[in-house]
């Protein structure tokens, strides 16, 4: 099933009782509109003949004005109700779609998070699915009640017109109209892309210059970066252009349809009246009915431009709803403590291993220091005991619950509370003063961080950071590099801080520095 279709099922089934109603109402506008205009036609041309005649006082006005009266408030009413209802079915299936994209994408592992940038992400959750929002409203209910409305208006044409007529009209408007909204589909279906492409790329460079700004600023290359967005700006500005220029010859193809079918409509329903076949009201009906073909055709139009979009969007979130939810699960030992029998890692699942043949055995108590020159791969060995990327080859097995601090470990913004809260909901403001007093952090629970716990400096943020992994008072502790950033004092009294606070746990630290060294009961070199 294409993406567009499967994303197509997901809004459908958000909402299916207000979608068959908004569609039920979708079609009761588009055939109020075709017969307000065919009454009218035929009113004022019956109108016209018969005061013409001098039989005005004879002819019925009140009939047929009030249909058109009740047709047109049918019109506005069904309208009002039909937006209504699937506007509101449209966005809250999105908004539900959104939900399943942010858990898609937090549940993603660790290979697929570690591909995904910061700024793709905020695309998918924003512009993409802002993008599949025409899905619905512009493309497939027009669709669907404008073809309803045809069959219906065929039908009345042939009855009260003539076949003749009714296929000029409904034939010619159908297979002319969707002659050209599938070229103009087509056609700015790499332009649509494109611009949304470009928007996008736009968005994740703004959002990476944003956050090297200190860094550009030192390069002396800030003008450079900006000149580099406004060129993005440009490039997008371009495709979006392009596309907008599809979309106005089409809009110029379907008015030259409908003025043919309009003129043709004339021609043959004059000529039928020159036959005496059918009265000048019916030749008037259809006329109308054929001004009435241009709006519904026309109302497709914006759907079709936007194709291309729609698709680029649906093949991207699509894979996002399908995420895997599965986590490469370490073997629980019975024995407490960690276990590693002849690892063998990689980064990532499918590079190549940088860590081979690992046997390794951490005790409850006991503190064992990974060493090995940078790159050698201990992040990796980390990464896999954590159960974050799955083992090559071989075992880890442990006994108890797993505490990481990453070499990279993310914050939030909040309070340090909040920070703290994240890890252990229920610890009381007592518990996390103490965790923070055993990391040497001295700082109020309520001091507020920014961004990306922007306000900290880089050691108070890396001890925060430890600070939270050890509030849940993990069995086993996997620290990478603890102390970077740390002077030597504050150091070992970290250090000694987390013995303190974990008496019993197995830990196991990457670790560059003398002190990380010192704190360990051994040493494995890598
Ligand atoms: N996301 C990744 N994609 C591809 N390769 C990676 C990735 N992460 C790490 N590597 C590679 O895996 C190897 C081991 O990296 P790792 O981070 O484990 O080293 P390390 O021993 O922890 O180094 P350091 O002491 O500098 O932190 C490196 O050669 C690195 O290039």
């Amino acid at each position: 099933m294409s993406p567009l279709r499967q994303i197509w099922r997901v809004i459908r089934a958000a909402h299916p009782r207000e979608m068959r109603r908004g569609l039920a109402l979708g079609v009761a506008v588009a055939l109020s509109g075709v017969a307000l205009l065919g009454l009218s036609g035929w009113f004022i041309t019956a109108a016209g003949i018969a005061g013409a005649a001098g039989l005005g006082a004879h002819f019925d006005v009140f009939r047929p004005s009030a249909g058109i009266r009740f047709l047109a408030i049918t019109r506005t009413a069904s309208r009002y109700g039909e937006r209504l209802l699937t506007h509101d079915a449209t966005l809250k299936a999105l908004a539900a779609l959104r939900v399943r994209v942010l858990d898609g994408l937090s549940q993603a592992d660790f290979a697929q998070q570690s591909r995904l940038r910061g700024g793709e992400a905020l695309n998918r959750l924003t512009a993409d699915i802002d993008a599949l929002d025409g899905l619905a409203i512009r493309l497939v209910f027009p669709a669907l009640s404008g073809l309803i409305a045809c069959a219906l208006s065929f039908a009345a044409l042939w009855l009260w017109v003539g076949p003749g007529v009714a296929f000029w009209v409904v034939g010619l408007s159908l297979t002319g109209a969707l002659a050209v909204l599938i070229w103009s589909g087509r056609a700015a279906m790499i332009p649509a892309a494109e611009a949304e492409a470009r928007h996008q790329a736009l968005r994740s460079a703004t959002i990476d210059r944003l956050r090297g700004r200190p860094v550009l600023a030192v390069a002396g290359r800030l003008e450079d970066a900006g000149a580099e967005l406004l060129a993005l700006d440009a490039d997008a500005r371009r495709a979006q252009m392009a596309q907008a220029r599809i979309e106005h010859r089409a809009q110029v193809l379907l008015q030259a349809l409908s003025a043919l079918v309009l003129a043709g409509a004339l021609w043959l329903a004059g000529d039928l009246v020159l036959q005496g076949r059918i009265g000048a009201a019916q030749a008037g009906l259809a006329v109308f009915v054929a001004l009435a073909m241009g709006e519904l055709t026309g109302a497709l139009q914006r759907g079709a431009a936007e194709l291309g979009r729609m698709r680029d969007a649906a093949r991207r979130v699509v894979p996002l709803l399908q995420m895997s939810h599965e986590r490469p699960a370490p073997a629980t030992a019975t024995r407490p403590g960690l276990r590693l029998q002849g690892l063998t890692a990689a980064a990532l699942p499918g590079l190549p291993p940088v860590v081979r043949d690992l046997t390794l055995e951490v005790a409850p108590r006991e503190t064992v220091a990974l060493t090995g020159a940078s790159g050698r791969g201990k992040s990796v060995v980390l990464n896999t005991i954590a159960g974050l990327v799955a083992p090559v080859s071989g075992q880890v097995q442990v006994g108890g619950e797993v505490g990481y601090l990453p070499q990279r470990p993310a914050l939030l913004a909040g309070s340090l509370r909040d920070a703290l809260a994240l890890a252990a909901p229920d610890a009381d403001d007592v518990m996390m003063g103490a965790v923070l007093r055993h990391v040497a952090l001295d700082l109020p629970l309520d001091l507020r961080l920014g961004e990306g716990g922007s306000g900290l400096s880089g050691g108070q943020a890396r001890r925060l950071a430890l600070a939270r992994v050890l509030i849940r008072r993990p069995d086993i502790l996997l620290l990478d590099e603890p102390t970077e950033g740390l002077d030597a004092a504050t150091a070992e009294r970290v250090l000694a801080g987390i013995r303190d606070w974990l008496p019993d746990a197995a830990i196991l630290t990457a670790a560059h520095r003398q002190a990380e060294r010192r704190m360990a009961d051994r040493i494995v070199a890598l």
